[in-house]
């Protein structure tokens, strides 16, 4: 890794940063076969998946009962993990609770909005490359939160899951439990099989595959939003510490060779550091490879700024999942930028507490999304409604300009759905005022 000047970069490149994309495309075609034989064989495809992929024979899919136990076998200390991380997740999340209203706006037009939970949720939980208790109580708390009554979680299978896993699902309150991993859990959660009762909508994080599949069902079932493989822009000064943003960018870069993990600097000094100990760093780690796959991905890297402002414009074009603010008057500099999934601030506010316990949703936008939407939330398992009522001058009161607009499309029922009750109220006013006289 070098550092480089945001001024130096070549059309290619700039692409290669603002339009990156995880590797997805590149699996679309696979990924599509995936799907198509889950939704054509069910079981049998998804069985032979679970071979293929993760080289496991599964037994039943559904191990509902074997997240339970697993709750109760895991020591306490990570259950009280589980437990904290769980309550601060819940706290923040039922923040975001709407409530239904009602409100007159002008005399006899009374309108309001009402939100009622979605049925019956699929959540991913990843688990190929490392294991992601956290994202299980990500995904199903919020739903639980929003009222949603069935939330099936599908995780990959493995000859022994992952007991941190099964608890965490367990004590997040997820009501069935699959043992499918990758772009066949997606298939199979947006389709059904014999074993998988199909969902209404699908959310969750995972790798290219299985942000691959989420794209290629999103046309069938609903889905959150492409939550791929992880990323990081962070954007320091000369007052951060070189040693606090390269740990930041190496803890995303673990997650996968296709994260990508970037740190525009205004500093040159700082930004030379922070280069330097990256590679120390990485060296040390157990997951060296997966790191330094991620360090070597186009979509990444140690940028120069010649100024805040050029930091801004590329933190702004590139819309990271994660957006890390390491610099003086933070608070100023997020005031000019508007696309970034989750943002920290400040030196001791690693992206890793987001990631577990602080209570925010680490399932999160990737490959520029953050330009269109944020993060998993309490909303993402509602659907709203709009309620009306208007009263007989409510209507009068907007029935010439009905008439006219519905006039105006050439729709003549709509306008006279409004002259029929607008008539028949001057007949019967007409009508008292005979018989008062
Ligand atoms: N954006 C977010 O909000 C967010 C949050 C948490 C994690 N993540 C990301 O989730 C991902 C987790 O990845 P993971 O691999 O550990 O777990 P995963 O569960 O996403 O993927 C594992 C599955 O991939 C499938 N797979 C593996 N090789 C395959 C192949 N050659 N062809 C087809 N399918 C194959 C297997 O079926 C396996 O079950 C990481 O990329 C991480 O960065 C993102
Ligand atoms: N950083 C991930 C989101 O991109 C979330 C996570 C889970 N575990 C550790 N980190
Ligand atoms: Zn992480």
């Amino acid at each position: 890794m070098n550092v480089q000047s945001i001024a130096d970069l070549g059309p290619e490149r700039r692409r290669a940063l603002f339009e990156r994309d995880a590797g997805i495309e590149a699996v679309r075609g696979d990924v599509r076969g995936i799907v198509e034989r889950v939704r054509e064989e069910g079981d049998v495809a998804v069985r032979e998946f679970c071979r293929e992929f993760d080289d496991v024979d599964v037994g039943n899919l559904e191990i509902t009962d074997a997240a339970e136990r697993a709750h109760g076998k895991i020591d306490a200390e990570t259950r009280e993990a589980i437990e904290t991380a769980a309550e601060n997740i819940r706290e923040f999340h039922e923040r975001q609770l709407p409530e239904d209203w009602r409100e007159e706006f002008d005399e006899g037009r009374e309108l309001g909005r009402r939100f009622r939970p979605i049925e019956r949720i699929g959540v991913y939980v990843p688990g190929g490359a490392a294991a992601y208790p956290s994202s299980a109580l990500m995904g199903v708390i919020p739903a639980k939160v929003a009222g949603v009554e069935t939330v099936c979680v599908a995780t990959p299978p493995a000859e022994e899951i992952n007991p941190v896993t099964l608890a965490a699902i367990h004590a997040a309150g997820a009501d069935e439990v699959y043992s499918v991993g990758g772009a066949q859990a997606i298939g199979a959660l947006a389709y059904g099989t014999e074993s998988v009762t199909r969902v209404r909508k699908v959310v969750g994080p995972g790798n290219k595959w299985v942000t691959a599949a989420k794209a290629e069902i999103r046309d069938d079932c609903e889905i959150d939003f492409l939550a791929g493989p992880s990323e990081i822009l962070v954007i320091a000064d000369g007052t951060a510490s070189s040693e606090f943003v390269a740990a930041d960018l190496l803890a995303q870069a673990e997650h996968d060779e296709n994260a990508s993990v970037v740190a525009v600097v205004t500093d040159e000094e700082v930004a030379k550091a922070v280069v330097r100990e990256v590679d120390e760093r990485a060296a040390e780690r157990d997951r060296e490879g997966t790191i330094r796959g991620a360090l070597d991905n186009d979509a990444s890297g140690v940028f120069a700024a010649r100024s805040m402002s050029e930091a801004i414009s590329f933190a702004e074009a590139y819309a990271a999942e994660h957006l890390s603010i390491q610099a003086d008057e933070d608070e100023a500099i997020l005031s000019r930028i508007d696309s970034a999934g989750s943002v920290f601030l400040g030196s001791h506010t690693p992206v890793a507490a987001g990631d577990y316990a602080s209570g925010t949703n680490h399932v999160l936008p990737t490959n520029g999304l953050a330009k269109v939407t944020g993060g998993l939330s309490v909303e993402q398992f509602l659907r709203a409604s709009t309620v009306q009522r208007l009263s007989p001058e409510g209507l009068d009161s907007l029935s010439d300009t009905i008439d006219t607009l519905a006039r105006a499309e050439g729709l003549e029922g709509h306008a006279e759905s409004v002259a029929v009750r607008v008539s028949e109220r001057a007949e019967t006013e007409e009508e008292r005022d005979r018989h008062r006289e």
